[in-house]
């Protein structure tokens, strides 16, 4: 797809709210990361699932191995980190909430709390270097760690909260959702929410967790992974859809993620669609920029080309997405002045 960099979809001020640090690796950042670890013998092909092509969701997982074996020092996770949020500023993302999972490493003496206070550093050195983007994090918990290693994390996310200048400001709920039942996350999910952590989980990523989804419902999240399986057409129930309509939770849809991970089968066929209609909130992300080898201007282009979608709508769906984010209420008024301020140019 051509994308020239002032395309209106480049153009087009943007926030992102599903970006997972890890699958966000560009393939420049990956060849840096891949010499400075020859002896892991890592290619391309590897991380990223590149054009036309598709993975199962257990084949995708594997990418997740590979580059977590090529991140593992404070050093890396700072270049990471600064080098996905200068690629997402570069593509016009004007506020952008990252998420990533704590991550220890013995062999090089990392822990988790390192880990995300590096994330943090990396974001207030972008700040400082007058980056044209805003950007918060959330932690990431890792359904296959199961429930202790979720509350743990939980209270790292409730410390880092309270010591990090409001950059951290939620929880996430993530891993692959064929491991563990989401029930057993209730207690962390509950303890996070009572001390004003927001909740963003992956829902019905995959069928048959209506069970699941109509438990994480009641907490209820403050946003939704996916939703990929949550209406009745394709095995979800009126009764979920219901629910997520009366609490008005905004959805988080990543076209390219859902299509090369195999659980949609094609673009047009994508579940935005059934939302949009309904006129829920709606916001596009990218999930992995990184595996899918995607960005945000292309989900928008993707989205717009796919459903007939005018640039007057894709201008309403960038700037609705302010208010799903978890910015604090004067930044987001601030980003809402922004938009108006750059209309005239993406418009020209
Ligand atoms: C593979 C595939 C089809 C992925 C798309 N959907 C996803 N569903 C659930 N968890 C995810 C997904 N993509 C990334 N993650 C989570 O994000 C992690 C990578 O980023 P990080 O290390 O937390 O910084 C993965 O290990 C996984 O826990
Ligand atoms: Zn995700």
């Amino acid at each position: 797809m051509e994308k020239p960099a002032d395309s209106f979809y480049r153009q087009l001020p943007k926030v992102e709210l599903h970006a997972h640090l890890n699958g966000s690796i560009s393939v420049a950042t990956m060849e840096n990361l891949i010499s400075r670890k020859p002896h892991l013998n890592v290619q391309h092909s590897m991380t990223a699932i590149h054009k036309g092509q598709h993975r199962t969701l257990g084949q995708a997982f594997q990418a997740f191995k590979v580059i977590h074996q090529l991140v593992d020092t404070e050093e890396d996770i700072l270049m990471v980190a600064k080098a996905v949020i200068g690629e997402f500023a570069a593509d016009g993302v004007k506020y952008l909430e990252l998420r990533s999972t704590p991550r220890e490493e013995t062999k090089t003496g990392l822990t988790k709390r390192m880990y995300v206070e590096t994330v943090i550093e990396g974001i207030r050195q972008c700040k400082q270097e007058g980056l044209d983007i805003e950007v918060r994090f959330l932690v990431a918990v890792d359904r296959r760690n199961g429930p202790q290693v979720a509350m743990e994390t939980v209270k790292l996310a409730e410390d880092l909260m309270v010591s990090s200048d409001g950059v951290v400001v939620g929880l996430d709920l993530s891993g692959d959702p064929k491991v563990g039942h989401g029930k057993d996350f209730v207690p962390a999910l509950q303890k996070a929410k009572n001390c004003g952590l927001k909740l963003a989980l992956h829902l019905s990523e995959i069928p048959s967790q209506k069970e699941e989804s109509e438990l994480l419902l009641t907490l209820p999240p403050d946003r939704i992974g996916h939703g990929t399986f949550l209406h009745p057409e394709v095995g979800g129930s009126q009764s979920l859809v219901d629910k997520v309509r009366e609490k008005n939770i905004p959805l988080e849809l990543c076209l390219t993620s859902n299509v090369k991970g195999l659980s949609v089968p094609s673009y047009d066929k994508h579940h935005f669609l059934y939302w949009y209609q309904l006129g829920h909130p709606c916001v596009l992300c990218t999930d992995d920029k990184g595996v899918f080898s995607t960005e945000l201007s292309q989900e928008y282009q993707l989205a717009a080309s796919t459903f007939g979608l005018s640039q007057e709508a894709v201008w309403t769906l960038s700037q609705q997405a302010i208010s799903c984010s978890f910015a604090p209420g004067p930044l987001k008024e601030a980003l809402s002045q922004r938009w108006v301020s750059l209309r005239p140019q993406v418009f020209r």
